[in-house]
């Protein structure tokens, strides 16, 4: 059953080659991945203030920041399941195992 990120998912998907002046999503595809990037790095930034500063704003910065990076997936032609497939991989194998392993 499709959640919030789903629909989230689809939605962004389907902003891709659409005008930019037509919505916020489609404006962002237009920047490009450089942009797009740029943006996720200030959500970060902005997430980890709230943690350490405004807890109260935690929740909504962290919605920014997973909105973004979903932007940033579909630009790369990459989707939720194929995180999600990642971290199914990473199940039960240990932190310094998952480190060893990752690509060079
Ligand atoms: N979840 C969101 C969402 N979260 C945040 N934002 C926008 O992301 C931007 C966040 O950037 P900032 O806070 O840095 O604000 P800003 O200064 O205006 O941004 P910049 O000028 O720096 O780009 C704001 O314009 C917010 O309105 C979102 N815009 C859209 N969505 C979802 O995406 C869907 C498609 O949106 P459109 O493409 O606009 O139709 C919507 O139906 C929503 O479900």
């Amino acid at each position: 059953m499709p959640d919030a990120l789903d629909r989230l998912e689809h939605i962004i998907r389907q902003r891709r080659g659409t005008d930019p002046a037509s919505s916020y999503v489609a404006s962002l595809f237009g920047k490009g991945r450089l942009k797009i990037a740029q943006k996720l790095g200030e959500e970060a930034v902005e997430t980890v203030i709230a943690a350490t500063a405004e807890p109260a704003k935690l929740t909504s910065e962290a919605a920014d920041l997973m909105f973004h990076l979903l932007i940033l997936l579909a630009d790369a032609d990459l989707s939720l399941d194929d995180v999600r497939a990642e971290l199914a991989r990473r199940e039960g194998v240990s932190g310094h195992e998952e480190k060893a392993a990752r690509p060079r």
